[in-house]
């Protein structure tokens, strides 16, 4: 309250600037009105209480019931008030639909008021609700009954602009939040306080403090003043101990109207269920929107993936009637709109998961549609509520089961629930197996999201609890599939993996009873032995195995265990008792013993056997080790640093060191770089030389047919006189040199290369080229005898002439 008095000395500084005279007078006229509100609370009695005028209210709380046809409180309302306004901690179970919200709102803006709460107090009561939907919900009702008050009001909830949020928390006085989105803000955001908190209210308390939220509300909970009222309200109110020590309630005062009543769902909702085949659930849901058209209807599912594909298909399927679909992984803005396109619509389905189902006050719901059993008799009395509520609200309820989830009918009617079986005429079901199975086909993404669905729900009901209500063995997976449209089940892999353990676990059981018929046939044997004489128990005794023998004996029965079998084992085990019974029967105590490996005890291991971690060594085919340049250290200053064996870093020298290194690794780079050009180069010149090729073959002649020398004048005819057998030399050798030298001759006189000169040209030394044939001339003179020198000149001038 310290806060409360230093704003209010800081509020009065400020008001010094305005004219704050006529506000005095109404400043005392307030005050009085106060003292006199709070003089009356201890005169309450509910049954007096005919309409809210009779409550001792301030005038604007009043205006604003009015203003939205509250005129009698529900009987939640009239027991609860009194108790709140006198501020006993409170917890409050009522049936749906009978006006909790108010129950817990009137007291807090009655509470605030005569506690003169200004802006500047900060937040004076909290609201913590488990849904976004119910959060605005709440915060809705509040901004319009409190319309007339100066407070200011909060919706702090997930998928909202958390910065927007922020900056405004210091200037919140009712704040309505999810759990999730307060504790960020508790955890995160410097202007959020509420240590002058006065209300706390949970909505749907024992949702809130049940598993899912534990821990956050945990949290949530330690950062609240212990000072302060706390109101829980739920239709299914908690009444664990455990719970209640968590909020510290002092004393808190029980309100239960209904409790006496013969059913805990109100009166005027209709509720019935039927049985049916997992795989008629579809048709038998799509017949009911059918014949249904002018109603707007409710329908719960286990999962948000089924919800996504029952209504995109619906959608596809076009039934006449508005669709929509409402489930958690959807985004905020999308989750509002259609929240509110549902409560403004009147002929509309809407498929949603247990999102929907606490606390949502959707106006003139006709029916309510259980598509698959709800996890607890609770789960479903809020489903159920989602219609038949206010003072006049009538609705149906539908509850669908498969027929080993009948027996959740006792648990309902043990719980005051009156509920009837209806049977479905079975002419009236219309399937649209064959519509759906010809939209899967043609619709990849659809056919991807049943089959997203079927998992789902087969994995819903996997994870349930009640494992006598759901049991995923008992479902006709194949007819289901087929149901959605799926032609070949989808893989369920988390069933797969079920029966693996199952069998396992059987197996093990068979052994576990195995061991213990040995353990017995052994201790018979033993008695009975002692009659033997010592020689014939030397030779019963069996060889003794090794290790690694008891291991696959042990693995082998294991793995292949059937009756024939069985009966080897017995008897093996019969010789050797002990030695077979060791890797059967591991003791609990020594597998909690093994001590876990910790990576420092790996870490340990490998520094101990000098392994070099986080190292590549490759290998040529001969087995060489092939150098990785890029690891190895080239400098001089960085090899010396490897080697120094110090502990910790010196920054300074590494640094040194990298630079070193990088000078070697500029140098590898321009290599590289080098090698690369290189290699461009060489591309383009052979493909530049395969283009001419291409040329040749299209312009000339191809190059295997080598270089067209038609257009050569015959040499024979240049240089022949026409009888050729005078010529003819008797030694063969003269013969092919003067061949030759008339070849180089004619050469010189005709075919004088041009490309020689070029290369003159070029500035490349004469030497290197140097026509090879007059060196041949050369060397032929220089190999010839005088006689044979000679006879060669004689020819050559028989010749010219
Ligand atoms: N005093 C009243 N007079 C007329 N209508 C009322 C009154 N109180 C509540 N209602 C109406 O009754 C409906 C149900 O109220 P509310 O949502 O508070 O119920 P609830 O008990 O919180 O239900 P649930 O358990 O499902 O959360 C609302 O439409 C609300 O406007």
């Amino acid at each position: 309250m310290k806060k409360y008095d230093e704003n209010k000395s800081n509020r009065s500084k400020k008001s010094k600037h305005r004219l704050f005279k006529p506000r005095k007078k109404r400043n005392s006229e307030e005050d009085s009105a106060i003292q006199y509100l709070q003089g009356q609370y201890e005169q309450i009695v509910p049954e007096n209480i005919d309409t809210f005028k009779d409550f001792p209210l301030s005038q604007k709380t009043l205006k604003g019931l009015k203003d939205n046809n509250y005129v009698k409180p529900t009987d939640i309302q009239r027991q609860a008030i009194g108790y709140a306004l006198k501020g006993n901690d409170i917890l409050g179970a009522a049936k749906t639909g009978s006006g909790k919200t108010l129950a817990f709102l009137i007291p807090i803006l009655e509470q605030l008021f005569c506690k003169k709460w200004t802006r500047l107090d900060g937040v004076g009561a909290l609201v913590i609700s488990p849904t976004r939907e119910l959060a605005y919900q709440i915060y809705e009702i509040l901004r319009k009954i409190g319309q007339y008050h100066d407070f200011s009001a909060g919706l702090i909830i997930g998928g909202q602009n958390l910065k927007f949020e922020k900056k405004r928390m210091d200037q919140i006085n009712i704040l309505i939040c999810t759990p999730g989105r307060l504790l960020q803000h508790m955890d995160e955001n410097p202007l959020f306080d509420c240590s002058s908190l006065q209300i706390l209210v949970l909505d749907e308390a024992d949702r809130c403090l049940d598993m899912g939220f534990e821990t956050t509300m945990n949290a949530i909970i330690e950062n609240l003043p212990p000072k302060r009222q706390t109101l829980l309200f739920s239709a299914t109110q908690t009444k664990s101990v455990k719970d209640l020590a968590r909020l510290s309630l002092s004393f808190p005062t029980y309100i239960a109207p209904h409790e006496q009543t013969e059913t805990v769902t109100p009166d005027s909702l209709q509720q019935s269920y039927i049985v049916c085949k997992v795989d008629e659930k579809v048709g038998i849901l799509w017949s009911f929107i059918k014949n249904h058209l002018k109603q707007k209807v409710l329908v719960f599912m286990a999962t948000c993936k089924q919800v996504k594909f029952m209504y995109e298909l619906c959608c596809k399927l076009r039934p006449g009637v508005s669709l929509l679909a409402l489930y958690g992984t959807l985004h905020q803005e999308k989750r509002e709109r259609i929240y509110q396109e549902f409560c403004r619509k009147s002929n509309v389905v809407l498929f949603a998961t247990d999102l929907a189902s606490r606390g949502l006050d959707f106006p003139k719901i006709n029916w309510v549609i259980q598509y698959d059993c709800p996890e607890n008799v609770e789960t479903y009395i809020h489903r159920a509520g989602r219609t038949a509520r206010g003072f006049l609200g009538k609705g149906d309820g539908l509850l669908m089961l498969l027929p080993n989830e009948e027996i959740f009918v006792d648990d309902l009617r043990k719980s005051k629930i009156p509920i009837n079986k209806i049977s479905v005429d079975p002419s009236k079901v219309i399937s649209p197996q064959r519509k759906i199975e010809a939209l899967l086909s043609d619709n990849i993404e659809l056919k991807q999201t049943a089959q997203r669905a079927f998992v789902s729900y087969l994995k819903s009901v996997f994870l349930m609890k009640n494992k006598d209500l759901f049991n995923v063995q008992l479902l006709d997976t194949d007819a289901y599939a087929k149901s959605l449209g799926l032609i070949i089940p989808p893989r369920i892999r988390f069933l797969q993996k079920l029966q693996v353990k199952n069998m396992f676990m059987n197996k093990l059981k068979e052994k576990d009873n195995v061991v213990e018929k040995l353990n017995s046939k052994f201790n018979a044997k033993t008695e009975s032995d002692e009659f033997i004489s010592e020689d014939e128990q030397v030779s019963n005794i069996p060889k003794m195995k090794t290790k690694k023998e008891q291991k696959t004996d042990a693995n082998f029965n294991f793995h292949n265990f059937d009756d024939s079998e069985e009966e080897d084992f017995l008897h093996v085990k019969e010789k050797n008792v002990q030695l077979e019974l060791i890797p059967l029967e591991i003791p609990k105590e020594n597998k909690k013993k093994a001590k876990p490996v910790t990576k420092a005890a790996v870490a340990k291991k490998i520094l101990k056997k000098k392994i070099k971690v986080n190292t590549t060594t490759k290998f040529t085919d001969d087995g060489e080790i092939i150098e990785d340049e890029k690891r190895d250290v080239k400098s001089e200053l960085a090899k010396q640093f490897l080697s120094e064996d110090v502990g910790g870093l010196d920054i300074e020298r590494a640094k040194e060191v990298l630079q070193e290194e990088d000078k070697f690794d500029k140098l590898r780079f321009r290599e590289k770089v080098k090698a690369k050009h290189k290699e461009q180069k060489r591309k383009l010149k052979h493909k530049r030389m395969e283009e001419e090729g291409e040329k040749d073959d299209f312009g000339s002649q191809s190059e295997s047919d080598g270089p067209d020398l038609s257009w050569l004048p015959d040499p024979n005819k240049v240089y022949d006189t026409g009888d050729h057998s005078d010529q003819h030399e008797s030694d063969s050798e003269i013969i092919e040199n003067r061949q030759k030298v008339i070849n180089t001759d004619s050469e010189e006189r005709y075919h004088r290369p041009t490309k020689r000169k070029l290369v003159v040209n070029r500035g490349i030394s004469q030497d290197s080229v140097k026509p090879r044939k007059i060196k041949k001339v050369e060397d032929i003179s220089a190999a010839l005898t005088v006689d044979e020198a000679e006879a060669l000149a004689m020819q050559l001038l028989y010749n010219k002439k």
